[in-house]
């Protein structure tokens, strides 16, 4: 610590007299002339904002009282409104008033001092891109009166690009020079998240000389960090790594520095790299409600609940083939209860793991390369049948319309995704399973849902075994297994290696026949035999993929 920053003196707030210091770590203020529940106010330097001269406000509106022996601190303050206490960030703001100007400039100088040595972990200057069609069409209003005033106040020089076509912020990432520059930042939802992803994985290869489309090279990491701030219409990405969804706190979490890791999915077809993936990979019914809502992009956010409704009443399922390969049971659980946020052990383990093998063989990344090239692999597991959707995620993709997310227990930076699979069964099971995705109930708690925490998984279709009348993809024929009351799929299979077999579950109750027939009376048109990938938020031209 440097012992030059510290200050201590009286000090004015209002027509309150305080006691001030400044320890290089925290700026304190405790109010004197009160004899009894003295109050400090403790704000660390890592969460100051800036340090202004005078008696200024900045949102919302900048507003400045240029007085000589005024100075304001502007620093994080965590509020307790909208129940999620300590995740939603505002801009604390205390005016000081010093007996003397030379005082006033002595602590102006010893904060920004005290700033300085948080320096390195702070941006100085971002690239901005803004969406301005996402979400609901505010990505500029927000960055310009929520975000540029706090962006300003910390010093930090900001470049604007408002895209005007779909991918110009990959391509810019991809082409132009990049240097200067300490981080990006987007103003959309997760479409744009993702073209910055993918325009900066791609840029950091090509500069690295190495080939995206061979599954088995490891891909260097990325040196600039991504800032988001959300405009768009789930804004997954935002959600579940900052908790909330609100522009000032993730401005603030940006402005000081703040960063968490994010496992990346590669999501390759036989001869390429097609996408990366971060939140949802989803095939049938995430595929079919994205393919939908496409339609009525002029909706805005409430298109996915149409286009969900729409085709939740269109009771789809579609034959596939699942592979997956198991992440380590001891590790963890999908099932485990545990939720992931900045700091996670098992994330912290699985860096230290990555770290520790990296300095034998040379790389960071090479230790999961091996994962999928040598007998330490693992045993790849097969399974084939009826799916009402098959999704993997990266993370718990959690959104404000599921606050748990897809997979409640899944880690943002452990290296693995954990893969959902939900048999095809009767309408009402699988409206249940939606709907245990907006409350607090166990959505795999299902005799149709099955979890596993996997390290890769292939799919193909198979369509060829559409052959099938409507009664069947109603998940009523087959034979029904009184003891556990669901059906027992007759699509066992076993591994490629022949190791592992398995049993594919049906959620069928005979009582439930009846209104089962009813939907189906109402709704069943023939259906496609092949659905599409959603990976986030985004169709993607191949339903063959291997996923890593
Ligand atoms: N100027 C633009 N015109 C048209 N499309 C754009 C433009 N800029 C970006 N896009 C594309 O718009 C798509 C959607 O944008 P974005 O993710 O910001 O909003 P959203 O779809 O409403 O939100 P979410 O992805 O969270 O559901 C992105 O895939 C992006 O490539
Ligand atoms: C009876 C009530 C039923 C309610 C069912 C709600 C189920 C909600 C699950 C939400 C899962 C969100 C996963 C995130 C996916 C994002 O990467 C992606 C891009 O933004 N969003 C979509 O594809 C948009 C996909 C929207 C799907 C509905
Ligand atoms: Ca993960």
């Amino acid at each position: 610590m440097d012992t030059d920053v510290r200050l201590e003196s009286s000090l004015w707030v209002g027509n309150k007299r305080y006691r001030a210091v400044l320890t290089g770590w925290y700026f304190n203020w405790t109010e004197v002339d009160k004899n009894r529940d003295k109050k400090t106010v403790s704000v660390p330097v890592a969460e100051v904002i800036g340090v202004e001269e005078g008696q200024v406000e900045i949102l919302p509106q900048k507003c400045v009282e240029d007085t000589d022996k005024d100075f304001t601190v502007f620093y994080v303050k965590r509020s307790s409104s909208g129940g999620s206490y300590g995740l939603l960030w505002r801009l604390g703001r205390t005016q000081f008033s010093c007996p003397s100007r030379v005082l006033r400039d002595q602590w102006t100088q010893h904060l920004r001092a005290a700033l300085k040595t948080h320096g390195p972990l702070r941006p100085h200057r971002l690239l901005v891109f803004i969406n301005p069609f996402g979400g609901k069409g505010r990505g500029r209003k927000i960055y310009h009166s929520l975000v540029a005033p706090l962006f300003e106040l910390a010093g930090i020089n900001s470049h604007v690009i408002v895209t005007v076509q779909a991918n110009q912020a990959r391509d810019h990432l991809l082409k132009k020079d990049l240097t200067g520059f300490d981080g990006v930042v987007c103003v959309g939802g997760d479409g744009m998240f993702s073209e910055v992803l993918h325009g900066l994985i791609g840029r950091t290869q090509q500069e690295a000389g190495l080939s995206e489309n061979d599954p088995t090279v490891a891909l260097q990491p990325c040196p600039l960090h991504i800032g988001i701030i959300p405009a768009g219409s789930t804004d997954c990405v935002c959600f579940a790594t900052v908790g909330v969804i609100d522009p000032v706190t993730s401005a603030l979490h940006i402005i000081i520095g703040d960063s968490q890791p994010l496992d990346v999915c590669s999501v390759h077809n036989p001869s390429a790299v097609v996408r990366y993936s971060v939140s949802l990979l989803g095939y049938g019914f995430y595929g079919d409600v994205l393919a939908e809502s496409e339609k009525h992009r002029w909706m805005g956010p409430l298109r996915y609940d149409y286009s969900g409704a729409t085709v939740y009443l269109s009771n789809r399922s579609y034959a596939g083939v699942v592979q997956y390969l198991p992440a380590d049971p001891l590790l963890s659980s999908p099932r485990d209860n545990t939720r992931c946020l900045s700091g996670c052990s098992v994330c912290s383990r699985s860096t230290e793991r990555l770290f520790h093998h990296s300095s034998d063989s040379g790389s960071l990344y090479s230790s999961h390369l091996s994962q999928f090239s040598s007998d330490s692999e693992g045993e790849w597991v097969s399974v084939k049948g009826r799916f009402r959707c098959v999704s993997l995620t990266c993370m718990s993709s959690s959104c404000p319309k599921s606050p748990l997310g897809l997979s409640p227990s899944a880690h943002l930076a452990d290296g693995t995704a954990d893969l959902i699979l939900v048999w095809d069964t009767h309408p009402l099971g699988f409206l249940k399973f939606l709907y245990r995705h907006i409350t607090t109930q166990d959505q795999f708690d299902l005799p149709f849902v099955e979890v596993h925490r996997v390290k890769a998984i292939r799919f193909s279709p198979s369509p060829e075994e559409e052959e099938e009348d409507d009664e069947e993809k109603l998940g009523m024929s087959g034979a029904v297994n009184e003891k556990e009351g669901h059906h027992v799929q007759d699509g066992e299979t076993r591994s490629s290696n022949g190791s592992q077999q398995h049993l594919a579950p049906r959620g069928v109750t005979k009582h439930q026949k009846g209104i089962s027939s009813l939907l189906c009376g109402l709704c069943c048109r023939k259906a496609p035999a092949v659905s599409v990938w959603n990976c986030d938020g985004e169709i993607l031209p191949f339903t063959e993929l291997l996923c890593r």
